[in-house]
């Protein structure tokens, strides 16, 4: 690996689980990434708690100390800016991005879901999942667009759901997974393996025979 790690910032508004995921991974020097800053919306974050506790750079921008959504990113924007960071990794981040803020960061920017997009998009997932009587569900990583839970697909994880869930054991199973795929979406893009072509990922590997694979099986 050249040694260059990419930069991150990580936004949050809550308890943090996959931004945890993403220390975990970052703890290996040999991850092609690393956190440089992690900013929450809410100062009661417990994510905020897990940065402080890996030695993290963390910023409270709140929301609600500004007149407008543009303002609040204005200020989000210079914070992240300020740590020169590469790309955006939303973990649990529940505040909706304009499309200034996000034409600014434009494929350097991820978000974590916990559905199969594009079914179940915005809040309330597992509930309205459960609601539905389908019996596959899962997560998904994907490229930040202006609307909604609606950019390229980067990878996404399968979780059955079982007879008798809720919201909380459902939404237990798929935050396993999600702890798997979202280092493992960060891994690629700090690899430089994955590219946007229109509204499609195309993710390349090495072959063995030193030839380039695309959308080779996820984790090779
Ligand atoms: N422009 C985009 N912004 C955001 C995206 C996106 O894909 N495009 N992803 C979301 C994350 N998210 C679902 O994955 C999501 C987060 C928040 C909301 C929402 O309705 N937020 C409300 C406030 C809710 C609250 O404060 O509890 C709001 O912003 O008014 C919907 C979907 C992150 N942003
Ligand atoms: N629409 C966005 C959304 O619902 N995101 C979801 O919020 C949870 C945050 O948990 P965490 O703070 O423990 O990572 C995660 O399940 C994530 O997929």
């Amino acid at each position: 690996m050249s040694g260059k790690r990419l930069s991150v910032g990580v936004l949050i508004s809550g308890r943090g689980s996959n931004l945890q995921a993403l220390i975990d991974a970052c703890a290996d020097p040999a991850f092609p990434a690393r956190i440089a800053v992690v900013v929450s919306n809410k100062a009661d974050a417990y994510g905020l708690e897990r940065a402080r506790l890996a030695g993290i750079a963390t910023a409270v921008v709140d929301h609600k100390s500004y007149d407008t959504r543009e303002a609040f990113e204005a200020a989000l924007d210079a914070t992240l800016r300020s740590h020169e960071i590469e790309l955006i990794c939303l973990a649990g981040f529940m505040r909706i991005l304009t499309s200034g803020f996000v034409h600014g960061w434009t494929e350097r920017m991820i978000n974590i879901h916990p559905s199969l997009l594009p079914s179940f998009k915005g809040l309330h997932t597992h509930e309205r999942t459960i609601a539905s009587g389908v019996r596959i569900t899962g997560c998904t990583v994907h490229f930040v667009r202006p609307e909604m839970d609606d950019g390229p697909i980067i990878i996404q994880a399968a979780v059955p759901v079982l007879a008798g869930d809720d919201a909380d054991s459902l939404g237990g199973r798929v935050l396993e997974q999600e702890h798997k795929i979202y280092p493992e979406a960060l891994r690629l893009i700090a690899l430089s393996r994955v590219r946007v072509e229109g509204d499609v990922v195309v993710i390349s590997a090495m072959g063995e025979d030193g030839r380039t694979l695309v959308n080779p099986p996820v984790g090779g």
